[in-house]
């Protein structure tokens, strides 16, 4: 059993539950991508370290790319404002897009990016999703096509995830302590 860090209140997924999962996630992107013209599309900065794993999980041939958009400033709560701080530098027209995500919580983050990405007429447009937050009647709009896992209530850090910068080089997802964040 690996050790948490003391503001974490409990594990959500252990480094090897992880692995299994982005394993899966990489099989079934390899699956359907095949003879297709794939680009992921990260979104900056809290997927940067599931696009890591991912992307060497993935069998065929693909492009990378990052974009930054921002809804939760440097806290805990959205603040209902997306805003695109990186785009792009590729073209994507005519490409298969993969967004990757950390954690699909409101969908406002990848409501915004879908809708802006797909202005750009890519062949098709789907979404990884590593998290999603799953709470009974606050399920978000979008059913992203590769799910890793669904989370329950409570503020997450680790794997990428952080609450004001700090927590992201964790190597487990865990449930942040609320009198860290509140
Ligand atoms: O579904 P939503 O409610 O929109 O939340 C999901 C978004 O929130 C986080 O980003 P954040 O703005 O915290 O930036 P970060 O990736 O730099 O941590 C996360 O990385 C997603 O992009
Ligand atoms: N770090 C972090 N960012 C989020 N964005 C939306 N939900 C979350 C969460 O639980 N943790």
């Amino acid at each position: 059993m690996e050790s948490l860090h003391p503001d974490v209140d409990r594990l959500l997924l252990s480094q090897e539950e992880i692995a299994d999962i982005v394993k899966r996630m990489g099989a079934e992107i390899t699956r359907d991508y095949q003879g297709k013209d794939l680009v992921l599309i990260a979104v900056l900065r809290g997927a940067v370290v599931f696009m890591g794993d991912l992307m060497r999980a993935v069998e065929c041939p693909l492009a990378i790319d990052f974009m930054a958009v921002s809804s939760y400033g440097d806290g805990a709560k959205s603040s209902g404002i997306v805003r695109i701080v990186k785009d792009l530098d590729i073209d994507i027209k005519g490409r298969d897009v993969l967004i990757v995500e950390d954690i699909l919580d409101s969908g406002l983050t990848l409501r915004y990016l879908m809708k802006n990405l797909s202005s750009r007429h890519p062949a098709s447009l789907e979404v990884a999703a590593f998290l999603l937050r799953d709470i009974e009647g606050k399920q978000a709009a979008i059913e992203p096509k590769y799910i890793g896992a669904r989370c329950p209530e409570g503020f997450l850090v680790g794997y990428g995830l952080d609450f004001a910068e700090r927590y992201r080089n964790l190597p487990y997802v865990g449930v942040l302590k609320p009198e860290v964040y509140s």
